[in-house]
């Protein structure tokens, strides 16, 4: 902790919270039950009555899937732990003096560790009046972004003396962001050994239903693979991944999409995943892994994930951007 009354030292007065999804604490079936019965409580996140819902998720779900997905997250956990911890945690030290003394920048997860409320709280006792929730979804889901500020917001309601708030806005064709995907991928593609038939934007996928009530994911995400099919020159193949339980989701699916492209002449693939702010499970397994051996076992011959923006030095410079964005009126820029 800073010695925040050390009178050379300004006291921060505003704090900028990025806010990711939520990981397990430890690549092991109990710490993934514990961080799946939270995640998938969540009504944002699985919109079936709870009293439907929860016999299904303490019955069938939670006595399986931990052990399967523990098993997953073992094949991509780092020194630093989960990777999306890891990045997160990279991105808010890579943005800490960014802008100025008197902004501090922190981080935390819908889910798990570190809390929202703690950090919340945290930052009202280092002196921060107001501050910036800055959910790290490009694209709005109620599922992700809304139970987010969500989160927050619960905290603030048992504060006496709450901080103003502001959130940053879903930034899926915001041209600081298309030009970072941009240049992040036209260097990943220069530095490959083949050139790809096909270059595959896959986002997590939702259920079709919410579509259907009203949510704008489906919609930005395929904006967001436009406009940077545009910036490209190419147009991108859009796939949805990471399906969940029964229900019809999003489609195409990006296992299948992969698993037909070789029959359809297309064997050297590129895949990104724009919609995710950091590398985590679901691009580092799901993706890098799984998805290329699907698309070689069907007969693909070349295969490159290409990483997210993470702590990279052009996703900080959008971040930098969309963030100072934000502070305008509350911070002097320097
Ligand atoms: C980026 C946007 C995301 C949306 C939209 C989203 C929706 C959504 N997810 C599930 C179920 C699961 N997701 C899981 C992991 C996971 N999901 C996202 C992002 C979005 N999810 C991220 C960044 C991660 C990775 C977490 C990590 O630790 O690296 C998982 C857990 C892993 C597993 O067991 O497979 C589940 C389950 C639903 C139901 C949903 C609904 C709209
Ligand atoms: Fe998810
Ligand atoms: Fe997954």
């Amino acid at each position: 902790m800073l010695p925040l009354d050390h009178p050379t030292i300004p006291r921060p007065r505003i704090g900028v919270l990025l806010v990711n999804l939520g990981t397990p604490d430890a690549a092991d079936t109990r710490a993934v039950r514990r961080y799946l019965a939270e995640f998938l409580s969540d009504r944002r996140v699985v919109e079936i009555p709870q009293l439907l819902w929860q016999p299904i998720l303490r019955g069938a779900i939670l006595t399986t899937r931990p052990k399967k997905s523990a098993h997953a997250y073992q094949q991509v956990w780092t020194d630093a732990g989960s990777p999306l911890a890891a990045v997160t945690r990279a991105q808010a030290a890579a943005l800490k003096d960014a802008f100025g003394a008197e902004v501090l920048v922190d981080w935390a997860m819908r889910y798990g560790n570190p809390a929202i409320g703690d950090r919340l709280r945290m930052m009202k006792e280092a002196g921060c009046e107001r501050i910036l929730l800055a959910p790290l979804y490009p694209q709005y889901c109620a599922a992700t972004t809304a139970t987010a500020n969500d989160k927050a917001f619960l905290a603030l309601a048992a504060m006496r003396w709450q901080p103003a708030i502001r959130t940053l806005p879903p930034y899926y064709d915001d041209s600081a962001y298309i030009d970072a995907l941009a240049r992040n991928v036209t260097e990943a593609l220069a530095g490959l050994d083949f050139a790809p038939d096909a270059v595959v934007a896959s986002f997590h996928g939702m259920p079709q239903r919410t579509l259907e009530r009203g949510d704008p994911y489906h919609c930005h995400c395929r904006k967001t693979a436009r406009l940077l099919g545009e910036a490209l020159g190419r147009p991108l193949t859009v796939a949805f991944q990471s399906r969940f339980g029964r229900a019809k989701w999003l489609e195409p699916a990006t296992d299948t999409t992969l698993e037909a492209m070789p029959a359809q002449g297309i064997r050297k693939v590129a895949i990104l995943a724009p919609g995710f702010s950091a590398d985590c499970l679901e691009t580092l397994e799901e993706l890098a892994i799984r998805g290329r051996e699907s698309f070689v076992a069907a007969g693909g011959t070349d295969f490159a994930y290409l990483p997210c923006l993470n702590d990279g030095a052009d996703g900080i410079a959008m971040l930098r951007t969309l963030l100072a964005r934000e502070l305008e009126g509350w911070v002097t820029p320097a």
